[in-house]
């Protein structure tokens, strides 16, 4: 296929193209093969076209991608009425014909690669200001398909089987000549249809407008497999597969080519039957992925390969919406912004990388990309973001929706958290709140009976006002977890080690307790004190892992934030929503810092964690009863080092007295009296005063948390100089009192 005979049959239709100003990464994909323009993406849309012999009109789309590669509003249809070669020419005196399909199989891929290319985006847009726009009804059936008078309504009616529109006889060949196939009488989408596995992607937007995006090939393995099952056009992709490019066009699936490691994966594509799949656009996932702005949920159309082609039609059906409402997802839902991809390894890179290193790489294949490849993230500090046009909205649109910094933040701890998808909140205790949101009235929850004071607060304010049943239960001991799991269990919380006596959860056994006994209990993990650097508990069965990003993660106690991960879609989605709903998504500032931080965290742990492991030791020689995961004399030593890779750098130790801890604490010069953990500088804290104080004193007393408990977390200082400074306040403090360390005060 040359792209000589596209020229004769091409019809464009044109809407406002607009590409970021920083976008400008043409020179970079010059260098390999693949010749991408990637300011502007071309969609050649059968699904759209007038048929011409060989080839069906295509209408092209243009998008256009913003300079991180990840985003890009919904394709614009670019509609002139010229040649495709006149339009092509008179936008850039050079076009690139790669990769010409031999086959001439009319492969998307291989035109879009043939025909990319543009060397001047003003020049483009310049040809783009002065074309005519087409009239709305330019998306008649007409234009769909050559010699049909089909409107989009009776195609809707054929996928509901009333065959109104018969596949062409030419389209029942060999399917290996796009000539032949593509005949006069040919649709469009038979050219696509014979080749298997093609989506026609489309639908009606929230406000009631059809809008047709872009087709394309679907490699199976970008199916959620679970959902997927066998389709019968899905499984005829092999071939396809073997050709190591797989496109799915519009603002959805994209490219990948297994050389360059590409690849992505689409998630939750729910197979509604055999021909029908509904998406959630949010879930498309690819390092230079495309996301739709709107509408939230299109069908996508598998085509029926022995059946004639069948366009997307996508209202919201009654079964798509049944569909996303058991999913928890509404129709109307607001645009959201990036996904946190999985890093996929780049070819030169032979194993995974170790978590130190994965903590300062910022992978630029799924980090958001910079123009000009700066090497610290920059902030975004908008509040809003200007669109295209008023109604194609881009990917972000407002702060508290998404910001790209945030993005990349997200983006990097959802790698580090070993989660599809992460979200940054402003505090810890933020994203508990946006966790417990996903409760209802008489849902009941599991909690541990040593557990962070805030956490107890909030708990406590669910069950008196929000009609939650709260169980509060030693989860360190998993067996008086099973009594109260039950169908109305919806979420159990761990934190393990606990806040403040550094007991043990076990995450693994609990969760699959959980999720055989609950069908809607959730497993929330409390991952603070270990931060990612030494446990993921997503790996260890958990269903969604909160972080104060105030401690380890950023490390400097600058900062306020909190971090969910989950490796769940839905719940992903239903997180994001709340997020969105009541606003609490960090500022780019804060989002700044903390990505700032996380790059530190390695030495920071590793350094802090090293201290501690000294400090317990010599707090135990002084006749200390110590709590700290890293002694042996822990009694759940084993169970922790089968879960993190670390015994961390918060500990505790009772001294028998308060008033000896209240001297302790008071005696030291370096240790900062504070609250908090997982900053750089030592503290020191006696929990039943102050971080704890807001669970009652009966309560501390039944739950056993004794009042003397006085609380380490171990910076990074010098640790002589650190066991110095305690050596000094526990000398003051005893002297004179009768008592010895570890001695019960009368
Ligand atoms: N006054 C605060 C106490 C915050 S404690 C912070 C941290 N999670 C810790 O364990 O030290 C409050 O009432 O929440």
């Amino acid at each position: 296929m040359f792209f000589g005979d596209l020229a004769s049959c091409l019809r464009l239709r044109e809407q406002p193209v607009t590409c970021h100003p920083l976008s400008d990464p043409l020179r970079r994909w010059e260098r390999p093969r693949r010749r991408y323009y990637r300011g502007l993406s071309i969609t050649v849309s059968p699904a759209l076209c007038e048929t011409a012999a060989p080839f069906p009109s295509f209408p092209f789309a243009i998008s256009p991608v913003l300079p991180q590669h990840h985003s890009s509003p919904p394709i614009q249809a670019l509609g002139l009425n010229k040649k495709p070669t006149e339009v092509i020419r008179s936008i850039t005196p050079r076009i690139w014909y790669s990769r010409m399909s031999t086959t001439n199989r009319p492969f998307l891929s291989t035109m879009l690669t043939n025909i990319w290319a543009f060397r001047s985006r003003q020049q483009l847009l310049r040809t783009l200001a002065k074309s005519p726009s087409p009239p709305p009804q330019a998306l008649t059936p007409q234009r769909q398909r050559r010699g049909s008078s089909t409107s989009l309504s009776s195609l809707h009616s054929l996928e509901k089987g009333r065959k109104s529109v018969e596949a062409p006889a030419t389209n029942t060949g060999t399917g290996t000549s796009a000539g032949g196939g593509g005949g006069a009488g040919g649709g469009g989408g038979h050219q696509w249809e014979r080749d298997g596995g093609k989506l026609w992607i489309g639908g009606r937007t929230a406000d009631g407008k059809e809008q047709y995006y872009s087709l394309g090939v679907i490699r199976r393995k970008s199916f959620d497999q679970e959902s997927i099952k066998v389709d019968k056009s899905i499984t005829k992709l092999t071939r396809v597969e073997r050709r190591k490019r797989f496109y799915v066009y519009g603002f959805l699936i994209y490219v990948t080519g297994k050389r360059r490691k590409r690849a992505f994966t689409a998630k939750k594509l729910v197979l509604l039957n055999r021909k029908r799949v509904f998406i959630s656009l949010h879930s498309i996932q690819r390092r230079e992925v495309t996301i739709s702005p709107q509408p939230p949920y299109l069908d996508l159309h598998p085509f029926d390969l022995p059946f004639s082609a069948r366009i997307a039609q996508s209202p919201m059906d009654n079964l798509a919406k049944t569909v996303a409402s058991r999913l928890g997802l509404e129709e109307n839902m607001p645009p959201t912004p990036l996904d946190s991809p999985k890093r996929e390894a780049s070819p030169q890179v032979k194993k995974p990388l170790s978590m130190a290193t994965e903590l300062v790489y910022i992978d630029s294949a799924t980090g958001v990309r910079d123009p000009y490849n700066a090497a610290s993230v920059p902030i975004y500090q908008t509040a809003t973001f200007k669109q295209n046009s008023a109604t194609q909205m881009g990917e972000y649109d407002y702060t508290r929706s998404g910001n790209p910094t945030r993005s990349q933040l997200e983006r990097h701890l959802a790698k580090i958290m070993k989660a599809k998808r992460a979200l940054v909140v402003t505090s810890g205790m933020g994203a508990m709140d946006v966790i417990t949101r996903l409760l209802k009235a008489g849902d009941e929850v599991i909690a541990g009976d040593d557990l962070y004071g805030g956490t107890n607060r909030l708990l406590k304010y669910l069950s008196t006002h929000g009609g939650i049943t709260v169980h509060h239960v030693d989860t360190t001991k998993t067996e008086s977890v099973i009594p109260f799991l039950n169908e109305k269990t919806a979420l159990v919380l761990l934190e393990t080690p606990t806040n403040p006596l550094i007991k043990i959860c076990d995450i693994t056994a609990i969760s699959s307790l959980v999720h055989q006994k609950c069908p809607n209990g959730v497993v929330v993990v409390d991952n603070t004190m270990m931060s990612p650097m030494l446990m993921n508990p997503l790996d260890l069965g958990a269903d969604i892992v909160y972080e104060s990003g105030t401690k380890y993660l950023s490390g400097h106690h600058d900062l306020m934030a909190g971090v969910l991960a989950v490796n769940s879609e839905d719940l992903g989605e239903k997180l994001f929503f709340t997020i969105n709903a009541t606003g609490c998504g960090l500022s780019p500032f804060d989002s700044w810092l903390l990505l700032r931080g996380v790059k530190t965290l390695g030495i920071r742990m590793e350094k802090q964690q090293a201290n501690a492991e000294r400090i317990a030791a010599y707090l135990e020689d002084r006749g200390f009863k110590v709590h700290y995961p890293g002694l042996r004399s822990h009694p759940q030593y084993d169970l922790h080092a089968r879960l993190a890779r670390g015994p961390g750098a918060v500990l505790s130790f009772e001294t028998g007295s308060t008033t000896i801890s209240e001297k302790i604490v008071e005696g030291t010069k370096i240790h900062g009296i504070s609250v908090s953990f997982g900053c750089i500088n030592s503290l020191i804290s006696m929990p039943c005063r102050m971080s704890h104080a807001s669970i009652n004193e009966q309560t501390r007393k039944e739950r056993g948390l004794p009042e003397d408990l006085i609380r380490l977390a171990v910076g990074i200082e010098d640790v002589e100089d650190l066991i110095e400074d305690l050596e000094g306040a526990i000398g003051g403090a005893y002297e004179g009192s009768g008592l010895v360390p570890g001695q019960q005060e009368a």
